[in-house]
């Protein structure tokens, strides 16, 4: 965590004595920076096979001594690096987060972070006029190598946060009794649909996606050899008529992460198509930012206040349960569940399509 308080500290800020205001800016923006500055010189990944002297670490990055000790400073700091007897080594937080190595590496959304703060820049303007004044990632130009970039960071960084939340989702994911087909709605990376195949090896599933992402989820597959598994489909989900390709097809249904991005009506206009490719009796796992739900967790509050700030810059909003209740019912759904989730930020709910 960036901000490591002492006690001191801590009973300083709880009689209101320190100016807490300058921790939240510059102080955590710097540590930001400090941390996306050791993941893109792959800092830890190089630390990953022992502790090393300053002069060798830096001879590795190839950065100048003194430089790198002001980095490996901060990093100390806020408890990603350890140092002893002049050798430097990765914590234990660096250890399971931030290496390649590691299955719950999230550095990727760290190298994605800096995107995201460049969307802050709009938030006053956003604030002043209830308006979005920034188009989502998806609507840019494909073409351009820079937003292909940024894409590419982007499905990245989402595919590293899979792995961390999604390891709970899909262990509380029940799918119908025998069950053989999926289909993922905005799915990319692809890497729920893949932990599913590997929870349920009969599985079949289909990832609906734009073509950017498609080409993160066809690394996935090619990484975790399940070409036989996954499938994938190009398609404009909100222009689109996909429904009619695949009628009363899939036993399930993916949504996570959509509906944040969209309109209620279009919502409503997405779930109709999604629910008209499922078999009666299929199910629909919805997952996204929730908010009123997360009162057990000040860090999934925090989290889920922030995604919703974005999310209005770039034209969508984060919706509560009732309201996802509400579309799912009225689409010919029953039986929908919330599930609480341990990992902050994001929530669970399930539901299963009217057999009649
Ligand atoms: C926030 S991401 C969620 C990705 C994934 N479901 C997850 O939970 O990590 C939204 C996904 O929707 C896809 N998407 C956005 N607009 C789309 C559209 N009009 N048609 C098809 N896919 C779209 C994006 O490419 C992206 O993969």
């Amino acid at each position: 965590m960036p901000l490591r308080l002492s006690l001191l500290d801590h009973v300083l800020a709880s009689f209101n004595l320190l100016p807490s205001p300058l921790f939240d800016t510059p102080l955590v923006p710097g540590i930001a920076q400090a941390l996306v500055t050791a993941c893109e010189l792959n800092l830890f990944d190089t630390l990953d096979h022992g502790a090393l002297t300053l002069d060798s670490l830096a001879e590795r990055l190839d950065c100048h001594p003194e430089g790198l000790k002001l980095l490996l400073q901060v990093l100390i700091s806020a408890g990603y690096i350890w140092e002893r007897k002049g050798r430097y080594r990765n914590s234990r937080i660096a250890r399971r987060w931030l290496l390649t190595s590691s299955p719950f590496s999230v550095a990727p959304y760290i190298l994605h972070s800096p995107d995201i703060v460049a969307i802050w820049k709009n938030l006053p303007a956003a604030i002043r006029t209830h308006q979005p004044s920034l188009r989502m990632p998806y609507e840019e130009d494909a073409s351009d190598p820079e937003v292909q970039r940024q894409l590419s960071r982007h499905y990245a960084g989402l595919a590293a946060l899979a792995s961390v939340v999604g390891r709970e989702i899909i262990y509380k994911i029940r799918l119908p009794k025998g069950a053989s087909s999926l289909v993922d709605i905005g799915g990319s990376h692809a890497a729920y649909s893949a932990m599913l195949c590997h929870k349920y090896p009969h599985l079949q599933a289909t990832v609906l996606d734009i073509q950017p992402g498609i080409e993160a989820g066809m690394r996935t597959v090619e990484r975790q050899k399940l070409a036989k598994q996954i499938h994938f489909v190009c398609t404009d989900l909100l222009h689109d008529a996909f429904e009619q390709q695949f009628p009363a097809t899939f036993d399930a249904a993916l949504y996570f992460h959509i509906a944040h991005l969209l309109q209620p009506e279009q919502n409503r206009a997405l779930l109709t198509k999604v629910i008209a490719t499922l078999k009666p009796g299929g199910q629909i796992f919805f997952v996204d930012q929730i908010p009123h739900q997360t009162r057990y967790s000040g860090l999934a509050n925090i989290m889920v206040q922030l995604m919703a700030n974005t999310m209005e810059i770039v034209g969508g909003t984060c919706y509560s349960f009732p309201e996802v209740k509400d579309w799912l019912l009225s689409c010919g759904m029953e039986q929908v569940r919330e599930h609480r989730l341990l990992t902050p930020g994001a929530t669970l709910i399930s539901a299963r399509k009217k057999t009649t």
